[in-house]
Parts: C-alpha cells; structure tokens; sequence
C-alpha cells in the first residue's frame, strides 16, 4: 500500500510514547517452567472450572498470541476502539522480547565491545584476553529485556483498553476459541502463534539435548568449544558473537555458504572475515549424525568429517506454532509445513480469521509481523485493503559486517526479468567513511531491471541496516539511480555507499557513447558561443 501511516504500522513502540516503568535491578529471563501454572492464571482472569465454557460479549477481535504481530495487532485494534482480547500461554512479548531479537543484539553488543577491547594494543593500550565472563555478559542481555518488556506487559495493554487472557488459545468453531474452560466468541480473530525452532532428523541429535535459540540464553558458562548448526541469521550471529566472547567456534552450513538465501558475494566476505576472527567456518555438507560430543558431516568430497564439541547450538531454521489450535475447527487451512495458508490480505480460508506473523511464513522478522498485523487488523475490522510490497521489505543480519537485503539478489532477479539486469557495485574501498574506520571489506550493490530502474539491492558493512533504509525507499517508489543520486548526502557517512553507487551508475550513463553524441555537440556548440 502507498502511503503507509507510521503510527499504526509502527511494531514495538510507538514514536514518543514513554516507557512506563524502568527496571532498575535487570529481572532473570523467565523460563516456561517459571512460569505461573495456567489454572491460577485462568482463575485470576475470569475462568470459570463449571466443565461448561464460560461464554463472554462477543469480540470484535480476539488475538492469538502475544508476540510481535499479537501485540501491535492488539494495539491497533484498541486504537481504533474495537473490544479486543488478547490471549497468550506463555510471556507477552513473544520471542523477539525473550529469546530472539532484543538478547541476540545484546549479545552482539557486548560480543563487539569484547572484540574491540582485544584490539587496542595497536593504540598503545593492553589488549584484553581470555574469555569474557559469561555472568556479566547475561546481566547485559537481561537489562536490555527488561527494559523493554514494560511496553510489552499487561499493564501497558490493559491501559490502551485490551484484555489480556492468560492461556493456551484453541478454536472450538468458527466463531470461538476456548481458553481455559472460557469461550470467547469473535467477529474477527488472528491468529499470531509465532514459530519455534526446529531440530533436522538426524541421528542422536535429540539425545545430545542441543540447544536452540530459545535455550542459549540459560547457559551458566560460556562454550568452551561451541558447535553452531546452521548459517543462516541465526547461526552466523550466535557464531561471531559466541566467537568474539572467547569460545572456540565451529559453524556447520549444509549449503556451499553462509547465508545461502542472501547474496552470493555478502555469504563470503561475512564467511571470510568470521574465519579471520578464529570461527572454523564449514560450509560443506549437512549434520548426519551426533554421538558423544562429536558430530559427524560429509564434505564437499563425500568424505565423512568429524568435530568435537562442548555445547551443539542448532539454529537450523523453524516451524511454525499451529498444532492444538483447532484449526481444523474453525476452518482454517494450512500446508504441508504447517504453515497458516492466507491470500495476500492475509486471510485465512475462514474469512472471519486473519494470520501475521512468522505463523504465515512470509519474511518472519518482527518488523514485517508488525506490518502484516495491522495491515490484518486494518482489513478485518475496517474492511481496509492494505498490501505489503514484500519486494521491498528490508532485512538485516547484524554480524560484524552487517549484512543487508532489500528486494532480489542478483542471481533472483534474473531469473525472473532475464539478461537484462544489471547490477552497479561500489567496494567500500571507494567509500572514506569506511576507510577511515579501517571497515572496507563490504560492498553496495543496486539490482537494476531492464528499464534501469532500482529492483534490489545489498549493502555488506557497518551500519548496512541503515544504508538499506533509503534504498527500500528507492525499490518501493520504482526510483531510478539517478533519482536517488540527485538527493546529496553528508560527506563521510555509511549512507554513502548508496549514494556513490548510484553516482557512479548516472556518470557512467553520462560517459556513454549516446550520451557522449549529446554532451560531445552541447560541448562544442558552447565553445562557439564562449569563444
Ligand atoms: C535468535 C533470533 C534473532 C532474531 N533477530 C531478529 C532481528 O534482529 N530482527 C527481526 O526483525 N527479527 C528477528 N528475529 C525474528 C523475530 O523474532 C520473529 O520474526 C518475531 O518474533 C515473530 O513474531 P510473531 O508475533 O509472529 O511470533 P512470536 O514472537 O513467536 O509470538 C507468538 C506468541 O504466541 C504465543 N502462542 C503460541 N500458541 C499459542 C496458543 N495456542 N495460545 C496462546 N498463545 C500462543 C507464544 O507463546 C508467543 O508468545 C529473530 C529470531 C531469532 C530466533
Ligand atoms: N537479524 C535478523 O533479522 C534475524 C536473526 C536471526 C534470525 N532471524 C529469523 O529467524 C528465522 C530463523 O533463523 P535461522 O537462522 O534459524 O533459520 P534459517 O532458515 O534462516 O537458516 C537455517 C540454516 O540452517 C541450514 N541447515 C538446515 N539443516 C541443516 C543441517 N542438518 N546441517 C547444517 N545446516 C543446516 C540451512 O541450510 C540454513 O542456511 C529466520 O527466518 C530469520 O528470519 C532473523
């Protein structure tokens, strides 16, 4: 959709609202057996235990799931004054809060920090060395959620209006969904249950008890030698900052490189650069077997290859959160994964029930749950059409060089428009700012269509989430580069990369031979007038 209005789609906080509560002593991460048994929780919000479901005024929303998509569908919703309840099993906040997004910057944080402080006998300072220790590394990580766990928390719900219900959501029909022996009948509902992490089929993996992105965070002690499975975004930034802590890292990638989805180049300089800071970077073959501390792989060869290990961390992808809901019930279709089956304005095959979130499998980062809830919200109960350009949805891995993505790689747009696109690539070489913080290894590269217009584009280096803003900008709005060119940029910012290259592409038109018959005349003809 054109014109999208910030306040409604903005995901965790909306601009200027204030905190409500500070955290001062950082609380432990809770974990599911922490918390409160759901009976006591059922009791305390309303249920009643009569074997009959106590039935409620219908909803004009019931919400499923308290995560990123559940929370801001539940504040829009209240916004607009609809009569919203908002039902969830576990912590509100869901897994960016608690195990995904906020712990994994932290860590990243401190990781960078950590690194940092190891390099600075080259300004005549003693290099720091060892490991980090683990314990004060956690108070980091558990400051950062505490901090923004208050927006998230029932209390600030309950002030916009939305009631939040303690408990495992099921549908019982088309119209209801059942929560701990209370019926809450809606006119609309979403369903916003989230993923998991799932574990690939391989032998002795469940006995090793590996842990997964929503486990790592309990550790009491750092890795000594760290087995990561799985180089996608997960794996990669676990892995550097695992790594940087003072682990010994191995990181296993079934594909023949990091972050196979992404751009071919940014998978080996990240690749490169984690093998130059100690991670032992295999990207050769899938996990086949786990026994006894020793995990087993075949190479590129055939060759069956071993590694040793203290902790296995496997980050090998997830599965979303859709058994026990009664789908079936409430006539909601999924497929062959699991996956919530919803056209593009996200409805499900029951038209009463939308889905958002990594539950639809479309792009799970938290910004776009965000967006594809309110965009549901908006739809179900104002009867809006609002679209999401997928195609120009930015994405980010934060190692160290940032990796970012906007719309197709190279390889992904030739496949769809054919020889005719091009790409524009700017080494960061050529970039003053990167050079000045001895951070050249990175690249931008503009995917231009056969009309020369922006499709995509990578930007591999610090602060590549924030160069990526405006070139989403530029693939949403169909810009050219020279549209994007004619906006100056400060002098020396990570921005530049952007810029330069979109530069470097209009001065390359302008040096053309067409262009040098039209500049060549316009020349010649000023010579004569200015003699
Ligand atoms: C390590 C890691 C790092 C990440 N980093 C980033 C990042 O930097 N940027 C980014 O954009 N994305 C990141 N992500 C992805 C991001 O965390 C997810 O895309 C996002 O949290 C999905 O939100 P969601 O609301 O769809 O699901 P969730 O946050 O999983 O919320 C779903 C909620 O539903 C509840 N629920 C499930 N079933 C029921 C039921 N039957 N009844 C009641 N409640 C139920 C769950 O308890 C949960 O709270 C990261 C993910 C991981 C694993
Ligand atoms: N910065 C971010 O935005 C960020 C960070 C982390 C995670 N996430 C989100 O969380 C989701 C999950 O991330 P993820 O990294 O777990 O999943 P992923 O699907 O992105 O990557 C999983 C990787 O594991 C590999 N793999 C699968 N089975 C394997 C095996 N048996 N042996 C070796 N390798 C194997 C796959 O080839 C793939 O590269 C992603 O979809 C991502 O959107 C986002």
């Amino acid at each position: 959709m054109e014109g999208r209005r910030p306040l409604l789609h903005g995901d965790r906080r909306r601009p200027g609202q204030p905190r409500r509560r500070l955290v001062l002593s950082p609380p432990a991460v809770p974990r599911p057996a922490d918390q409160e048994p759901c009976g006591l929780l059922a009791r305390r919000h309303g249920g009643r235990h009569t074997g009959e479901a106590a039935v409620s005024r219908a909803y004009d929303l019931v919400v499923i799931g308290g995560g990123s998509a559940g929370l801001t569908a539940a504040r829009v919703a209240a916004g607009l004054g609809a009569r919203v309840a908002l039902v969830e099993r576990a912590r509100l906040g869901g897994d960016c809060l608690w195990t995904g997004c906020v712990p994994s910057k932290a860590l990243l944080h401190a990781a960078a920090e950590v690194h940092a402080a190891r390099r600075v006998a080259r300004y005549g300072l003693p290099a720091a060395t060892g490991p980090a220790d683990w314990q004060a590394v956690t108070v980091h990580l558990r400051a950062a959620i505490g901090r923004i766990e208050p927006h998230d928390s029932s209390v600030a719900l309950e002030r916009l209006g939305v009631e939040v219900v303690h408990g495992v959501a099921r549908f019982g029909g088309p119209r209801h969904v059942d929560v701990e022996g209370r019926r809450l009948v809606f006119r609309h509902a979403l369903i916003a249950t989230g993923s998991r992490p799932s574990l690939p089929t391989v032998p002795g993996l469940r006995d090793a008890a590996p842990l997964t992105t929503d486990t790592v965070w309990d550790l009491d002690r750092l890795p000594d030698r760290l087995l990561v499975v799985g180089g996608g975004a997960s794996g990669c930034e676990l892995a550097q900052a695992f790594g940087r802590l003072g682990s010994h890292v191995t990181l296993l990638e079934a594909e023949r490189r990091l972050l196979p989805a992404m751009d071919a180049a940014a998978g080996g300089l990240l690749a490169s650069r984690l093998t130059t800071e100690g991670v032992e970077v295999r990207t050769e073959g899938p996990l086949r077997a786990v026994r006894l501390g020793t995990a087993e792989f075949t190479d590129t060869e055939g060759a069956v290859r071993t590694v040793e290990f203290d902790h296995l961390l496997v980050t090998a992808g997830r599965m979303p959160n859709t058994d026990g809901l009664g789908l079936e019930q409430a006539g909601v279709l999924t497929d062959e994964r699991g996956l919530i089956r919803a056209d593009a304005r996200l409805r499900t095959a029951n038209p009463r029930i939308h889905a958002a979130g990594d539950v639809t499998g479309r792009m799970p980062y938290t910004h776009v749950a965000g967006v594809q809830a309110a965009d549901a919200v908006l739809g179900a109960l104002l009867g809006l059409r609002p679209r999401l350009d997928y195609g120009a949805v930015p994405y980010v891995v934060f190692t160290d060089p940032e990796v970012a993505q906007v719309g197709p790689t190279a390889e992904q747009a030739a496949r769809v428009h054919g020889p005719g696109v091009r790409t524009r690539l700017l080494a960061h070489e050529e970039m003053d700012r990167a050079v000045t913080e001895d951070a050249t290894d990175g690249f931008t590269q503009l995917v231009l269509d056969p009309r020369g217009r922006i499709l995509g584009a990578t930007v591999v280096g610090p602060r590549a989430g924030e160069a990526i803003v405006e070139l989403a900008h530029a693939v949403r709005l169909r810009w050219t580069p020279r549209r994007l060119a004619a906006t100056v940029h400060p002098y020396p910012t990570h921005a530049d990369g952007p810029w330069l290259a979109a530069l470097e592409e209009v001065h390359r038109a302008l040096a053309a031979p067409r262009s040098r018959v039209f500049t060549g005349s316009l020349l010649r003809l000023r010579r004569g007038v200015l003699r």
